[in-house]
């Protein structure tokens, strides 16, 4: 795992949207896993920027997002399509055909979870991966579990979950309690791996995931076996980490 510590959140989304560009760059057909949350916000906006002046274009790019509330159509506005479209996808010029996302209006969990992993599997897997991470050490919505997930599930959301991600809904109940995710072996096939984290609300969960032992608990913590994993974080995030 390697560390680059950044000075704040500005500074995280530039190096991140760095990263990003560098890869689209060298494989202008890149498979990108992409996140949502706030996280990524900043690494979105400034990719768009770098899009309009030229210096990245996205037309070749396919992309695979990790996660998606259950019983949400995409035009939703809380659904995690909706945001992409908003936050990325509206602004550049990659084909919208080309940009994947759990479909939470299917009931079918079966029907729903295997035929993203078909979709992901015919891509070959994916080639950058970006994360956020949960304060409670998920990725994806990849909850603390007895054991580590393989392919796209349906989760239960955690209380602590459901109680970080309220801030983005008018009324908390509207919180979804389940959400399809990408599994975690699903991630760690991804060739590179990029983990964005700002902010002392982390800072445990930056710990566990660099420090701690390898172990579904702490679901991030797996991102120490693989062998090309960048994590960009603050001095906040990295507050606990010991020498940091
Ligand atoms: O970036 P945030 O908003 O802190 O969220 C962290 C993580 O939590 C999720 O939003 C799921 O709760 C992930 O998609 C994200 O990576």
């Amino acid at each position: 795992m390697k560390l680059i510590r950044v000075k704040d959140y500005d500074d995280m989304s530039r190096k991140v949207a760095n990263i990003i560009s560098a890869q689209v760059i060298l494989k202008p057909n890149s498979v990108l896993g992409l996140a949502t949350g706030t996280t990524p916000i900043g690494a979105y906006k400034q990719l768009i920027d770098w899009y309009h002046k030229g210096d990245v274009d996205f037309a070749e790019v396919s992309t695979y997002n990790l996660d998606e509330y259950r019983g949400l159509t995409g035009d939703d506005p809380q659904s995690y399509r909706y945001f992409m479209n908003t936050q990325f996808f509206d602004h550049v010029d990659i084909d919208k055909a080309n940009t994947h996302v759990p479909d939470g209006s299917n009931p079918d969990i079966e029907e729903a979870c295997s035929s993203y992993d078909k979709m992901v599997k015919d891509a070959g897997y994916v080639d950058l991966q970006l994360l956020g991470i949960g304060r409670n050490g998920h990725i994806g919505f990849n909850e603390p579990a007895d054991a580590f997930s393989k392919g796209t599930q349906c989760v239960d959301l955690t209380e602590s979950t459901i109680e970080a991600n309220s801030r983005l809904f008018d009324d908390p109940e509207d919180v979804p309690r389940q959400a399809y995710t990408m599994g975690v072996q699903t991630i760690m096939n991804a060739r590179m791996i990029v983990v964005a984290a700002t902010g002392e609300d982390k800072a445990q969960a930056v710990h566990d995931m660099v420090f701690g032992a390898v172990t579904p608990q702490c679901p991030a913590s797996i991102l120490q076996l693989h062998t090309n994993c960048v994590v960009v974080a603050d001095d906040a995030a990295l507050s606990l980490c010991p020498g940091q």
